[in-house]
């Protein structure tokens, strides 16, 4: 066998024993959370006979857990002796070693879990998990890149953020949709009703109309989270929160185009926004703004509670002024320090439903402030020209596509990490559990592809997966917390 073949049969391997791992830390917290070990207490059988008593959802569970450990183990084992073949980088090989030795340390603290069942042992578990699939992941990125730059040739050429500046405005042009407009004196009624169709499709532009169904999940999972507390949902509560929420990002999409419009201009992406051509004047925008601001703090104020109406300014006041204003043309820090912003529908859904702040809404929160970069990096590598031209330090501009890359996996990462430890935290079963599982491999299978595929079609396409990825997991969180509870 060629070296290239064996380097690729590890790289396999090392994927796929990532992706174990993965599923045994889910299947690990479902176990857990369900109680299905409570049905087991001898290991490694579950009785001191090895006969298969009737088949049960709680021994499916727990037996798989143990089935996939044993896949796993065996995966590991089969890397290992691949990676024994061939020459590794020292990070691959320290992560893989990692692994190695933790795994074995894993199954005795799993095994001491089932003999012996405690809450310390069971995070104890839990956490060397995480710490083995972090060894895993590290050495996945590296044994990707060793690969792609074997096949890439030349890296992507970054520039320094200081150095940014947005390109002179060069485009005169006139707006497209006004140039084609009959309109005039002699403008009939369907002109008119066409001018007005066009007017009120231009401040819906300026919410941000397509990133509200997964801000509103957002809430939405916040809110289901909360009745885990014993809370009751109030569907007064759960609808004003979801309108004063769809005002507050409608408010905070529309001062984002006052501010960015001279810079969209310059961008081929944006350049089609209203206020690049003058669909709607620029004070009129920022009184469009104000009012769904003051509309959207009443709707919070009257029908939902003080602390929630004081989180949506603020997520306005995060989103505006700290994101587009201070961090997005400033430093490549924006988007991971950005995420705040959207991390904030979180714990204003939890605070809708309980007037406080708790840990499953924090660890929801954290979920989406580590998904953010794993969200936008593949859309800036897309468009990473784009945003050099706007004068925007996005961070493939100024790091480059690998170390972007690079970063995307472990944010995904960690993203896979937290949602897990949601899970286990929140108490979440069966559907959950399954969702992350096919979801998670799907966005981290899209981010591989990205390293043997490093097209413009590739890297969107693990952006528009982000999306559906934490999707499907939040409307896991909503069936579970409200329609199976
Ligand atoms: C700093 C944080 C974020 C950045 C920089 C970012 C960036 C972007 C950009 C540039 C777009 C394309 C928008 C367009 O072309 O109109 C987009 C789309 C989108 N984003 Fe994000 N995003 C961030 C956080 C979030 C959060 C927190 C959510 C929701 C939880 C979210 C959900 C979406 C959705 C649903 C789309 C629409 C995709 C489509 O169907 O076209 N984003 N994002
Ligand atoms: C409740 C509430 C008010 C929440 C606000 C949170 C919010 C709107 C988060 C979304 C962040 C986001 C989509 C940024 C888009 O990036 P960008 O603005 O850089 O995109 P662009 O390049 O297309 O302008």
């Amino acid at each position: 066998m060629t070296s290239t073949t064996t380097r690729t049969r590890f790289t396999s391997l090392l994927i796929a024993t990532t992706i174990a791992t993965y599923v045994l830390i889910v299947l690990g917290t479902a176990v857990s959370t369900t109680g299905s070990a409570d049905t087991c207490a001898t290991w490694p059988s579950c009785s001191t006979e090895w006969a298969i008593g009737p088949i049960t959802s709680d021994g499916l569970l727990f037996w798989g857990h143990r089935a996939v450990a044993l896949v796993t183990g065996l995966l590991l084992a089969g890397a290992a002796y691949t990676a024994s073949k061939i020459d590794l980088d020292r990070a691959t090989r320290a992560g893989l070693a990692f692994a190695c030795v933790l795994f074995p340390v894993q199954v005795g603290v799993g095994a001491a879990l089932v003999v012996r069942e405690s809450a310390l042992v069971g995070a104890a578990h839990l956490l060397l998990a995480m710490v083995i699939f972090g060894g895993l992941l590290v050495a996945l990125v590296r044994t990707l890149e060793i690969h792609s730059e074997s096949t890439a040739g030349t890296p992507a050429s970054t520039v320094d953020a200081r150095s940014i500046e947005p390109a002179p405005d060069d485009s005169s042009d006139p707006d497209p949709v006004a140039a084609t407009d009959g309109g005039g004196e002699n403008a009939s009624s369907s002109g008119r009703l066409a001018e007005l169709r066009k007017t009120v499709g231009a401040y819906v532009t300026l919410t941000k109309p397509k990133l509200m169904w997964l801000l509103c999940l957002v809430a939405l999972a916040g809110m289901g989270l909360a009745t885990l507390t014993g809370a009751t949902l109030e569907p007064a509560v759960v609808a004003a929160t979801l309108l004063g929420g769809v005002l507050a990002i409608g408010a905070s999409g529309t001062f984002n185009h006052v501010h960015e419009r001279d810079r969209d201009r310059k961008m081929q992406r944006t350049s089609d926004r209203p206020l690049v051509h003058d669909r709607v004047p620029v004070a009129n925008a920022i009184c469009f703004g104000v009012v769904l601001t003051v509309t959207s703090a009443l709707v919070m104020l009257v029908w939902v509670n003080l602390l929630a109406t004081l989180l949506t300014l603020a997520a306005i006041g995060y989103y505006v002024v700290l994101y587009t204003v201070l961090l997005k043309p400033n430093t490549a820090w924006n988007t991971v320090l950005g995420g705040g912003a959207g991390a904030l529908p979180a714990l204003i859904g939890w605070v809708a439903v309980t007037g406080s702040v708790d840990l499953p809404a924090l660890v929801l929160a954290a979920v989406i402030f580590l998904w953010t970069p794993a969200h936008f990096y593949s859309l800036a590598i897309a468009y990473r020209e784009d945003y050099a031209k706007g004068g925007f330090p996005m961070f493939p501009v100024v790091a480059g596509d690998l170390v972007a890359r690079r970063h995307i996996m472990l944010y995904l990462g960690a993203t896979l990490l937290a949602v897990s430890l949601l899970g286990w935290i929140a108490g979440l079963g069966w559907l959950y559990a399954l969702t992350s599982i096919a979801l998670g491999t799907v966005f981290l299978r899209s981010v591989v592809r990205q390293y043997h595929d490093p097209t413009k079609e590739v890297a969107l396409r693990s952006f528009y997966v982000s999306n559906y990825y934490l999707g499907a997991i939040l409307i896991a969180i909503i069936v579970e917390t409200l329609l199976l509870a």
